[in-house]
Parts: structure tokens; sequence; C-alpha cells
């Protein structure tokens, strides 16, 4: 999409806007009053409401009804955080070297603070939205969301929103993910994979270990999970956002991968292949096997009767849960090991990224507004899951980005260790929506869009 194109705001519209400068004053409140937002407390034309008795709710009426409302999307909730391997303790949220340590530094606390960051420095200018939004703090976004996300979108589909967009966590701007791509480039999410937690138990004839049979529960369940994790599932290459998104990027590539990447249409083969060497493009290009619980035997003396693993699939958007489970199937080929799916859901479907497509849009403009050195913003699919797909009861439009840089180190201290942020980068995330929020009062309205997969 090329940087020349975009919402234009009316001359007045411009004149109103209120600068994203904060004086030092501000900039270091911003950091240490890490903790209460008082005006977005007590602002009348915001309500707050706690759902399923940890998430918050809040709806920020704006001035004219006539615009569609859209969503800020957040997780107050963490994954655990091993003592072990931090540099400083992971729940201490101790400040070294300009960083701000933590679990939750990158996801998610950063996007809950920032929304009511900047929210907060944007009443205290008396800032009066046009269009209404709505800020939702789920609680439960790590263990599935359905006592959080899938509660605030079942009380506002009964109150009958429907939402223009909504904008959760799930892409970043990536720097250095590509060894020869020097420049980084803001991915927004526009899809996200399906998922399958898929239960495989052996049962067998318990007895005693000093004469054990020929093949046990656990070497026939060790010997089936082996054979899907060397079993890759297809690599699916072909169309969708990850073609759109590296054909925008081509020419960002230095000779001959611009040459390679321009042409799809005759390069297609090689560069999925190369798409399959490093473990975070591979997740792109296929449905991921990932072998994450083994449960088996109960005494040292023991012959197990039952053995139990879990399999994570992370399903690619070309696939379905139904095709993915026939592929496991065929690949144990083995009738002693049964199937128990826990849970499964197919991949989300595609919010467009056209010009019309208001929330992308917005992004965009903000993008390049806050981050002026980005030349290039490409559509995603996201290889993990949000709590935005709880949502479409209420939109079509949802997009997944955090305006914030991130590395390859970066993206492992997600759910691992040193997870930090550094205070500009929180900095340029609370400016970022505070420009965001000011430019959703675009007159601009989307066009509907059917979903595609
Ligand atoms: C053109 C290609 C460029 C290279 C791509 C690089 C990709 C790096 C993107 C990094 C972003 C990853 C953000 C993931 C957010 C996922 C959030 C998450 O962890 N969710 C949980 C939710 C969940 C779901 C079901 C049960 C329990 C939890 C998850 O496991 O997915
Ligand atoms: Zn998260
Ligand atoms: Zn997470």
């Amino acid at each position: 999409v090329s940087r020349s194109k975009g919402l234009r705001g009316t001359e007045s519209q411009k004149e109103l806007r209120i600068p994203s400068q904060f004086s030092q004053e501000q900039r270091i409140a911003m950091k240490e009053a890490l903790k209460v937002f008082p005006t977005v407390f007590h602002t009348s034309f915001i309500r707050h409401e706690v759902i399923g008795n940890y998430s918050h709710l809040f709806t920020v009426k704006g001035s004219d009804p006539s615009m569609q409302p859209y969503m800020l999307l957040a997780h107050i909730d963490v994954v655990p955080a091993p003592d072990r391997g931090w540099d400083v303790p992971p729940f201490s949220g101790l400040e070294r070297d300009g960083f701000i340590y933590g679990r939750g530094t990158l996801d998610n606390k950063n996007s809950v603070m920032a929304i009511l960051q900047a929210l907060e420095l944007l009443l205290i200018r008396s800032y009066i939205p046009r269009r209404s939004f709505f800020i939702a703090l789920g609680h439960d976004e790590e263990v599935s969301g359905i006592n959080g996300a899938q509660k605030i979108s079942a009380l506002l589909q009964a109150r009958g929103v429907q939402l223009a967009f909504l904008v959760d966590e799930g892409s970043f701007i990536l720097d250095g993910f590509f060894p020869n791509l020097k420049k980084p480039f803001a991915m927004v999410s526009v899809s996200e994979k399906g998922a399958i937690n898929l239960m495989l138990q052996v049962n067998m004839t318990p007895g005693h270990s000093s004469a054990p049979p020929k093949e046990t529960s656990i070497g026939i369940l060790a010997a089936a999970v082996s054979r899907l994790e060397q079993t890759p599932m297809p690599n699916m290459f072909g169309g969708g956002p990850l073609r759109t998104a590296l054909e925008q990027l081509a020419d960002e590539f230095p000779f001959p991968t611009n040459i390679i990447l321009n042409n799809l249409w005759l390069f297609r083969p090689l560069v999925s292949r190369l798409m399959e060497r490093n473990y975070i493009t591979n997740s792109l290009v296929r449905t991921t096997t990932a072998l994450t619980m083994f449960n088996a035997g109960v005494k040292v003396n023991v012959i197990p009767p039952v053995a139990e693993a879990i399999i994570n699939f992370r399903i690619h958007p070309a696939q379905t849960v139904q095709e993915v489970l026939k592929l496991a199937k065929d690949i144990v080929a083995d009738d002693r090991v049964q199937f128990h799916v826990l849970d499964a859901f197919d991949p989300l479907p595609v919010s467009s990224s056209d010009d019309q497509a208001l929330g992308y849009q917005l992004l965009r403009q903000t993008i390049q507004s806050v981050f002026p050195e980005v030349n290039i913003v490409a559509p995603g699919t996201c290889i993990g899951n949000t709590d935005s797909r709880h949502y479409l009861n209420l939109t079509t439009s949802i997009y997944r980005f955090n305006p914030v840089y991130l590395q390859p180190q970066g993206f492992s201290s997600i759910h691992g260790i040193n997870e930090k942020i550094s205070v500009q980068a929180y900095e340029t995330q609370v400016k970022f929506i505070f420009e965001f929020i000011q430019n959703g009062d675009t007159d601009m309205e989307p066009v509907p869009h059917l979903h595609e997969l």
C-alpha cells in the first residue's frame, strides 16, 4: 500500500486537533503513576463496568451518535513466570537501563496501561470524542477469554452494539525477522490461525514390570507423537495476507530477494521453502504441531494402564480443523491411539485491509505519523490467538497491532524470560493511542466487507 493513500480529515478537524506533545513533567508522571487514572473514572461521559468479576468495560460516549463506535482491546492477565533466569524479579516491575522488566510488559499490560493513560491525558486536556468507543480489558485471555471477553461481547450484543472495527494485541513493528531486511515494518494482523488441542490416549492392560509386554502404552504413544512431530503438516504458502505482505515488502529487500518477491508467480516454490528455514517464518506457512504435555505411569514397577499426550496445533488459514484432524489420524496410523479433541476452532476470517477499511486505514495513518521511519504497513496473520476472536458477533473488522518495536529476542521474551519494554517505547505507545483516538473522529465510514478465507 503506498504511503500517499490514506485518510484525509477536513480542515476544521485538523485545526481542532490537540498536538501529541507532552511536557517533561507529564512524561515522568506517565511512567510513575502506573496506578490510577482519576479523570477516566470521574468523567460523566465514561461508564465503567466490571464484567465476569474481573474484566473491565469502559464505554466512552462520543458527541456524535451517528458515528459507529469502535473498540480498543487489551488483557490484564499474564502467563506465569519462572523465578529463574530473569535479570530482575518478574513481578517487581523494576526499571533497569531504561527498560521496565516484568511479566506482561509486552503481553499485554503495556496496552492496558497505555490505553488508559492516553485517554487520561486527552481528558485532562478537555477532549470530548465525536465517535464513541469501548475499552475492553479482559482478565482471562491467557486461558481462553471465556469469562472475560466472551461475556463482554455477549453483553454488548444484547445492547445492540455493532462496531466499526476493533483493535487488539497480536502484532508489532517487526524488526530483524528477515536476515537481509534491514528496515523494520509494521504488520497489522488481519486474521489469526485456528487451533486444536488434541489429546491422544493409549490404554493397555497394566501388569508387573518384571515381565513387560512387547509394547506398552508409553511406547505406543511415544511413537505416535514422534511421528506427528517428525511429519510436518503440508506447506500451504500461496495466497492470503502473507503473500500480500511479502509483495509489499519486496522492494525493501536487496537484490536478488527483491526480484524473487516481485515475481512470486514464478518463485513461489522457492519462497515457500525459504520460509521453512526459520521457526517463526515456518509458523506462517503451515499448520504447526507442538507436543505440549505427556503423562503416563504411576509407579516405577507398574506397567502403566494409560498414557496421554496433548498436541497443540495452530491451523494455517488455508486449512480447517477437520482437515488437520484427518491428516493427524493418517500420520499416527494406529488404531490403538484414541483421539479426543479438547477444543478446536477454525482460522479466523480475514478482515479487510483495503483503502475503504476504516480501522486498517486509521492504524496506517497513525503508524505513519508516530513512526515516520516505518515505510511499510502490511497485513498479516497472527500466529497466536487473542481475545478478539470472541467479538466476531460485533464486527467483521478485527485488527491486531501493538505500536511497539519487536525484535526476535523480544518475541522470545513473550511467555519467556526477561520480558521488558523500554520507557521510551511505552511513551510512544501512549502517544500512538493518544493520536489514534483523535484520528478515530474522522468522518470516513467503513463500507460493508464480506469475510473471505
Ligand atoms: C511477513 C512475516 C514476518 C515475520 C513474522 C513474525 C511474526 C512475529 C509476530 C509476533 C506476534 C505474536 C503475538 C502473539 C500474541 C498471541 C497471544 C497469545 O499468546 N495467546 C494465547 C491465547 C490462548 C488461546 C487458547 C488457550 C489459551 C491461551 C495463545 O496461546 O495463542
Ligand atoms: Zn496477550
Ligand atoms: Zn500471552
